[in-house]
């Protein structure tokens, strides 16, 4: 038996970092994905295959597992009915299991995502043989929500190959909202494993897809009036959620009145955009963007003051100015991705100009369809 299922990346328009401190933030998912293919041997051969198998096709890495091993180490304490967190002694017992795969040095930053998919796997799948396949279309570790994409669509095949009706449907077809809210949970369980604190907008929005406003786990649609045009420019610089979190955290505990006007500022910032982003108003798409230009800048330098920017950062958004495009960096910082309006005036030639500068400095530069579908799975 074979399901497949698919999540995609997001974007965050406005207050990553502050959202895990109670503020509100935007995102919208965007349409690069994580493809996951998930293979059950037939209940005849699953005798002669023993073993869980982990395909990462795009790095040539595979990772496998006999069952036996598996039970050995890790505790059986979970179903699929109810999502729990992984306590910290299976997390150590399943970094055994992944030491013992001897990763790649230069690859070893994938060890929170094997871990994550050896929790995942066994708590939804328990003990059970089976071969799954991971592609992904995403940057890893750019701020594209590469973690949220990969936990959601393992978690969608993972609750796809127990439903019930597995009647063949042409092309990829949506969970209903029991299932969603389900795996949902389930890919937050997996998120902390990589982030360590995460606020869950990130799975949220690769869940659920199209464009959200999040405030401490509650989720507002938005139903957007407006064109919003992104180019994404990824610097390159490789970096880490969960460190960059803690950073934040730290500094939280170090200054707690200065960080709490931050977050309310960055609150504010990002209720704006929403009702901007929402507006029926006879304000002109211009004028809009103007707004959304300004709240980006204000946005970007809270994000500096947090602690999260980085020189690349700053070179994209000097850069960007340079053309008359502002520009903030999206998801943990520190790095990794950023985001440039592009505003409905902007001329080609301009954009084009800007992207072969952003590209000399080594940078790579692409736009993306915001706010497309959430996660999705084919039989
Ligand atoms: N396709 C994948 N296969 C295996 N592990 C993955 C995959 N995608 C992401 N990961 C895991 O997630 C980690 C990257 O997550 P991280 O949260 O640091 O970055 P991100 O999710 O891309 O950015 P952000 O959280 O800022 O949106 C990788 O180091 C790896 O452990
Ligand atoms: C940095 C952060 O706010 C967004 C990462 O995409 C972390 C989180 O919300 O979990
Ligand atoms: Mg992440």
């Amino acid at each position: 038996m074979e399901v497949k299922a698919r999540a995609p990346g997001k974007i965050i328009l406005a207050g990553e970092h502050a959202v895990v401190h109670g503020s509100t933030a935007v995102a919208a998912a965007i349409d690069l994905y994580t493809y996951v293919t998930l293979r059950l041997p037939l209940q005849s051969a699953a005798e002669n295959n023993d073993r869980l198998t982990l395909q990462l096709k795009d790095l040539s890495l595979e990772f496998s597992w006999s069952v036996a091993r598996l039970k050995e180490v890790i505790p059986f304490d979970s179903n699929t009915s109810t999502p729990a967190s992984c306590s910290g002694d299976t997390l150590k017992s399943i970094a055994v299991l992944v030491e013992e795969q001897n990763i790649p040095e230069e690859k070893i930053w994938l060890s929170s995502g094997i871990s994550t998919f050896l929790w995942l796997y066994t708590s939804i799948r328990g003990f059970n043989p089976a071969t799954v396949i991971i592609t992904t279309e995403l940057p890893y570790g750019s701020g594209l929500g590469s973690s949220a994409a990969f936990c959601v669509a393992l978690t969608s095949a993972l609750i796809a190959s127990s439903i019930s009706d597995k009647t063949h449907r042409e092309g990829w077809c949506s969970l209903d909202e029991t299932n969603l809210e389900l795996l949902n949970k389930w890919a937050f369980e997996g998120e902390k494993i990589i982030h360590g604190k995460p606020s869950g907008i990130d799975n949220t929005v690769s869940a659920y897809g199209n464009m959200i406003k999040f405030c401490s786990g509650e989720i507002t649609r938005l139903q957007s009036n407006m064109p919003l045009r992104m180019l994404i420019t990824n610097t390159k610089v490789g970096r880490n959620t969960k460190a960059l979190v803690s950073g934040v955290s730290e500094r939280t505990v170090r200054h707690p009145y200065a960080m709490k006007s931050v977050f309310n500022a960055v609150d504010s910032i990002s209720k704006e955009l929403a009702a901007i982003i929402q507006s029926k108003d006879e304000v002109s798409v211009t004028e809009k963007e103007e707004s959304i230009k300004e709240l980006m800048e204000i946005n970007q330098g809270l994000l500096q003051s947090m602690g999260v920017s980085h020189s690349s950062i700053d070179t994209v958004i000097r850069t960007t100015l340079k053309h008359k495009l502002t520009s903030k960096l999206t998801g943990a910082g520190g790095g990794g991705c950023v985001l440039t309006l592009l505003p409905t005036v902007v001329s080609g030639t301009v954009v084009d100009k800007a992207v072969e500068e952003l590209e000399s400095y080594g940078f790579q530069c692409f736009t993306a369809s915001i706010g497309g579908n959430g996660a999705e799975i084919c039989f």
